[in-house]
């Protein structure tokens, strides 16, 4: 048994994929052999999923089909609803209402499933990835007093989702802006909240446990919280009124860690940033408020010219622009880590599917480093 400690398990093999393939000192990105770049050009995120759960593109009629299935499921049942209800009343987070319903969505699944069945995963995983975004946009609708809006078939997964979140039907920029997100969101080898949800299907656990798994393992700081935390950043900038490279070098003084920066597996600027700085600038160009972009893009030259980042493997990664472009999309802040789950989710249901169908425990081990031979002491003796 190898007894190298390998904190972080940084490079440690788990396990066989064909989802996406990551080159970190390259900055590539591929799905299942698709570079990502032509996925967020010419691919909807319907066909992305599809990808991601059956190794190949649709054909038109496969597409027709599984979107058919997939709409057929967005709608939330009522007990979903009065539980939103009831976290909206606890002033709950976004992220931890999602994972709450995500949960509780088993609760009205009438399909009896084997453990281990992949056929149960596909049904299960295709319930979530249909009604995670009824239940965001219905979460927020009910904070703000609103009743929540009806799912729409006739629209796209991305277009649907902005229709419920702000009422109306977004145009065509917002719609192709926010569907091309989700396909860069989608997969990501085998990142914190994948093997977290890998970890908990390899138990035989159902499909809503193993995604609320990774919901949970998102939802932090060092991971999806990033975007989020991202904007954060650019409205403290944007409220102090200082020059954003002054701003940026007085939070490198502080010792401060910048969200959206480093990532475990690239090197180099992160091919799904690079696409998301390009959308920035283009939404930022196209409404004539191009400050959020400026700011981000003023403090990545800062970074990658004045700071030893490079040297240190620093660069932007898919949170540090993605935030700018969510904020003018007129989505609100705590949505956007959220928002980073409903796409995530396709990857997470993909990876589950794929270890299950060669389901072996996943169990590592500690170095024990505790005391062996203390002598146990009754507890009135103690
Ligand atoms: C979707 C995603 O999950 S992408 C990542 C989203 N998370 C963030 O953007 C949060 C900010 N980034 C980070 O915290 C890190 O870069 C991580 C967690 C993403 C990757 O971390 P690791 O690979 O574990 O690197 P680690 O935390 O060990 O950092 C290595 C060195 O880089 C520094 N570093 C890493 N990220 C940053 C950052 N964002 N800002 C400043 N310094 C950083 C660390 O301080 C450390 O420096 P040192 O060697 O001088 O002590
Ligand atoms: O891969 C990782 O470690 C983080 C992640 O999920 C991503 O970058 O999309």
């Amino acid at each position: 048994m190898a007894d190298d400690l390998q904190k972080g398990l940084d490079e440690v093999l788990v396990a066989e994929s064909s989802l996406s393939h990551i080159d970190g000192d390259a900055g590539q990105l591929v799905y299942h052999g698709y570079d990502i770049k032509d996925l967020a050009r010419e691919a909807s995120f319907e066909e992305v999923l599809y990808l991601l759960w059956n190794d190949e593109l649709p054909e038109r009629d496969d597409l027709e089909a599984f979107v058919e299935d997939l709409s057929a499921e967005y709608t939330i049942e009522e007990g979903v609803v009065t539980t939103l209800e009831d976290l909206v009343a606890a002033d709950e987070r976004p992220m931890a209402a999602v994972r709450t319903a995500v949960s509780m969505l088993s609760a009205s699944d009438d399909e009896d499933a084997e453990p281990g069945d992949i056929d149960a995963v596909r049904h299960q995983g295709l319930r979530i990835a249909a009604k995670f975004p009824t239940i965001l946009a219905a979460y927020d609708r009910l904070r703000n007093g609103e009743e929540p809006v009806e799912p729409n078939e006739e629209l796209s997964y991305a277009a649907n989702f902005l229709y419920m979140l702000h009422g109306e039907e977004p145009d065509d920029v917002a719609a192709e802006t926010f569907d091309m997100a989700l396909i860069l969101h989608a997969d990501h080898g085998l990142n914190a909240s994948t093997f977290t949800s890998m970890v908990v299907a390899s138990t035989l656990a159902d499909t809503y446990s193993s995604v609320t798994g990774g919901i949970s393992a998102l939802s932090g700081s060092l991971h999806g919280g990033a975007n989020q935390d991202v904007m954060e950043v650019l409205l403290e900038l944007d409220e102090s009124g200082q020059d954003p490279t002054e701003w940026i070098a007085e939070q490198i003084d502080d010792g401060r860690r910048i969200p959206g920066w480093g990532h475990r597996v690239y090197n180099v600027k992160d091919p799904r940033a690079e696409i998301l700085t390009e959308k920035s600038e283009d939404l930022g160009n196209a409404s004539g408020e191009k400050k959020w972009y400026d700011y981000a893009a003023a403090i990545e030259k800062y970074l990658t010219e004045e700071e030893d980042f490079p040297s240190k493997g620093l660069a932007p990664n898919v949170d540090f622009y993605s935030g700018t472009v969510y904020y003018q999309l007129g989505i609100p802040l705590d949505m956007y880590t959220p928002i980073f789950a409903m796409s995530r989710t396709a990857g997470w249901v993909g990876h589950i599917l794929e270890y299950q169908s060669d389901n072996r425990l996943i169990r590592p081990r500690a170095r024990y480093v505790g005391p062996t031979d203390e002598e146990f002491v009754p507890i009135d003796e103690r």
